[in-house]
C-alpha cells in the first residue's frame, strides 16, 4: 500500500520541527529515514502513524487520507513500533503479541485458530517463541523490542512504521530485522541511526533540522558529500564484495578538529 506524505509542517511551542516534508513511498517499497538527533525522524513517523496532527499538509494511505480513517481501520492497515513503546503491566509475552490482532477482532469475529497461527508465526519470526509464558516486564531491552515488533507483525498491516527497530538488539538480531525488511512485501518506513542498515532499503530520506534534504536510492544518498554535510563527520566508504555494496566507516570531521 502506497504512503504519500505531502508538505507536512509542524511546530511545537512555536519551534518548527518539520518543514514542508514530502515523501512518496510506493506499495511494497522500504524507506530508511536518517538524520542527526533531533532532526525530526520520530516526529515524522508519528505524523505518518496518525499519532500527532501536522499544522499543514496531509498523509494519504492507499487511496484514503489518514484523517478520514477510523482508528480501527487505520490499525488494520498500518502498524507502528515507536521508540517509547513499552508497558510495565504484568502481561505474558504471548498475550502482548496477541494484542496485535485487536483491530481484526469483534463480537462477531472472535480470536480463532487463524489468529493463533498468525501470532505463532510473528513470535517465531522474531525468535521469541520460547518466551511465550514469560512476563513481558522481566525481559531484557532487546527481547522487549522483539516482542513489540512481533505484536505489530501479528497486526498484519500493509504498512509498517518502525522507529529505530534495531535499538537494543545484538548484531545477529539487528541483521535479522534488516533481513526481514528486505523480504517484506508490505511497505516499510524505518528510522535508523546505523547508516549501513539504510543500504538495505529501496529508498533513503535524510532529515536535517526538520527539512528533507535528500531523498533517493541508497547509492545516490549514502554518499560522503551528503553524510559529511548533514552529520558533520568524515566518511570512509569501502566496497564489501560479499555484500556487493559499500560499507561506511566514520571518523571525526577535519572541520571539527
Ligand atoms: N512533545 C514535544 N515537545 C517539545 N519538543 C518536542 C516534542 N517532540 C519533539 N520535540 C522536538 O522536536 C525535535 C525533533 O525530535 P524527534 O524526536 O522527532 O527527532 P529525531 O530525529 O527522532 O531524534 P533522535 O535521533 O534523537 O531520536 C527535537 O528538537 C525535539 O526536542
Amino acid at each position: 500500500m502506497r504512503i504519500l506524505v505531502e508538505d507536512i509542517s509542524l511546530s511545537i511551542q512555536g519551534k518548527p520541527i518539520l518543514q514542508d516534508v514530502s515523501l512518496d513511498i510506493a506499495s511494497g517499497q522500504s524507506l530508511a529515514l536518517i538524520g542527526p538527533n533531533g532532526s525530526g525522524k520520530s516526529t515524522l513517523l508519528r505524523v505518518m502513524a496518525g499519532h500527532i496532527c501536522a499544522d499543514q499538509g496531509q498523509v494519504t494511505i492507499g487511496k484514503d487520507r489518514l484523517c478520514d480513517l477510523s482508528p480501527r481501520n487505520l490499525a488494520q492497515r498500518l502498524g507502528f513500533v515507536s521508540q517509547e513503546a513499552g508497558t510495565t503491566d504484568a502481561i505474558a509475552v504471548e498475550d502482548a503479541v496477541k494484542l496485535g490482532r485487536t483491530p481484526w477482532l469483534s463480537l462477531l469475529s472472535p480470536f480463532r485458530g487463524e489468529d493463533s497461527r498468525i501470532v505463532e508465526t510473528a513470535m517465531s519470526e522474531m525468535a521469541i517463541s520460547a518466551y511465550g509464558k514469560k512476563q513481558f516486564n522481566t525481559l531484557s531491552g532487546g527481547e522487549k523490542q522483539r516482542v513489540h515488533i512481533a505484536r505489530v507483525l501479528a497486526q498484519t498491516p500493509q504498512i509498517f512504521l518502525l522507529d529505530e527497530p534495531t535499538n537494543h538488539l545484538d548484531i545477529r538480531h539487528q541483521i535479522a530485522i534488516i533481513d526481514w525488511v528486505i523480504r517484506q512485501k508490505s511497505t516499510v518506513a524505518m528510522a535508523v541511526h546505523d547508516l549501513n542498515h539504510a543500504f538495505a532499503c529501496d529508498r533513503v530520506a535524510v532529515l536535517h533540522g526538520g527539512k528533507l534534504v535528500a531523498f533517493g536510492e541508497p547509492s545516490e544518498v549514502l554518499v560522503p558529500d551528503v553524510i559529511e554535510t548533514v552529520f558533520q563527520v568524515a566518511v570512509h566508504p569501502n566496497f564489501a564484495a560479499q555484500l556487493n555494496r559499500p560499507v561506511l566507516a566514520f571518523s571525526k570531521s577535519a572541520a571539527a578538529q
